[in-house]
């Protein structure tokens, strides 16, 4: 019995936890466990994907690429072991893997054998390069795009009808010839990335890439009370230029039982209920991300800190972006 893998890469805040909801939520019938790596030390992906149905198991703290290859072995073989066995596997890249490490791991005999690897599909988010063409030269989001058999190209509806050519031909610049898909909310048809085709092989390394750990350094932060909505806009603010990505789980106080879910991404940050229930012994859970030496963690964490609400203060209520 053998169990396809789909492996599901893209730079921080593309769209993975997106498509692969998606997918788990309109599985028709296919049982689908997904596999989450979240680089930080807080698993919001999983916690995100736990909505739809399927089994979800999170890897954190470190990197599937580097650091965690001995935790996705043991995973893949813990899951082909389940009664009822999965139909297929999806594992869920942090936006800071190298697909190409992952890719190799995977085709080692031992695990083809039992999961061999199906197909890898790359997200793009249409928006982030629109606003950022120099992304296209970063060499993580070039081996993502180069380890793909099939990309999909997320969040068009951010993008306008020029902008998406743009991009298509970025694409095919870098990645020639190769399928795409325009994506929204990951809505991609599961035919597509459900085949069984000939095994991805693993592409050559271009130029040296540092691993995930050197590159990029994250922050996973806490806090026991509300926020106060302005001082974390106020923090938000002051803290984006210098991230990549930040996400998580925050309650203000001015409805301190209405969980949120902030996510940023670039520039772009957008605040809406939470999907999935939260702790209630804890009030907000974030995971920042950043290129190491862009930001400074202490200077982080007296900002996240100051967007506590202090006891007494009067609830302020504005808009829901921050
Ligand atoms: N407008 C729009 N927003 C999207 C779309 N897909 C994803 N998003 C939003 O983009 C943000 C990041 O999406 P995720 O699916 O969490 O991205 P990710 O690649 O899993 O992020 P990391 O795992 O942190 O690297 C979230 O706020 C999503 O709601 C889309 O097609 N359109």
């Amino acid at each position: 019995m053998t169990v396809p893998v789909l492996l599901v890469a893209g730079f921080l805040g593309a769209g993975k936890t997106t498509l692969v909801s998606h997918l788990l939520a309109h599985a028709e019938g296919r049982r689908i466990a997904a596999v989450v790596n979240d680089f930080g030390a807080v698993d919001i992906d999983a916690a995100l994907i736990a909505q739809s149905t399927g089994t979800v198991v999170s890897l954190r703290n470190g990197c599937i690429c580097c650091s965690l290859q001995g935790d996705l072995m043991r995973t893949l073989a813990q899951l082909i072991r389940r009664d009822p066995v999965p139909d297929a596997i999806v594992i869920e890249t942090s936006g800071a893997s190298d697909p190409a490490e992952i890719v190799r791991t995977l085709l080692d005999p031992v695990i083809y054998a039992a999961t061999p690897l199906d197909t890898v599909v790359s997200v793009i988010d249409a928006r982030h390069l629109a606003d950022r063409p120099a992304l296209a030269d970063d060499a993580l989001w070039r081996a993502q795009l180069a380890a793909a058999d099939f990309v999909i190209v997320a969040k068009t509806d951010l993008v306008d009808a020029a902008e998406l050519a743009g991009i298509r031909a970025e694409v095919a610049r870098w990645k020639p010839p190769c399928s795409t898909f325009d994506a929204v909310r990951g809505a991609v048809p599961l035919d597509l990335l459900f085949h069984r085709g000939e095994p991805a092989a693993a592409p050559p390394r271009e130029g040296r890439r540092l691993p995930a750990a050197e590159r990029f350094d994250s922050l996973s932060w806490t806090a026991s009370r509300p926020l106060s909505l302005a001082r974390f806009q106020a923090a938000i603010g002051r803290l984006t230029p210098g991230l990549l990505r930040a996400k998580g789980f925050v309650t203000f106080d001015h409805a301190p039982h209405r969980p949120m879910l902030f996510q940023l991404v670039g520039a772009r940050a957008t605040i809406i209920a939470s999907p999935v229930a939260t702790r209630d012994e804890v009030c907000a859970r974030l995971v920042l991300i950043w290129e190491a030496g862009c930001l400074d963690r202490d200077d982080a964490l007296r900002l996240l800190g100051d967007a506590v609400a202090p006891p007494g203060e009067a609830a302020g209520v504005s808009t829901g972006r921050a």
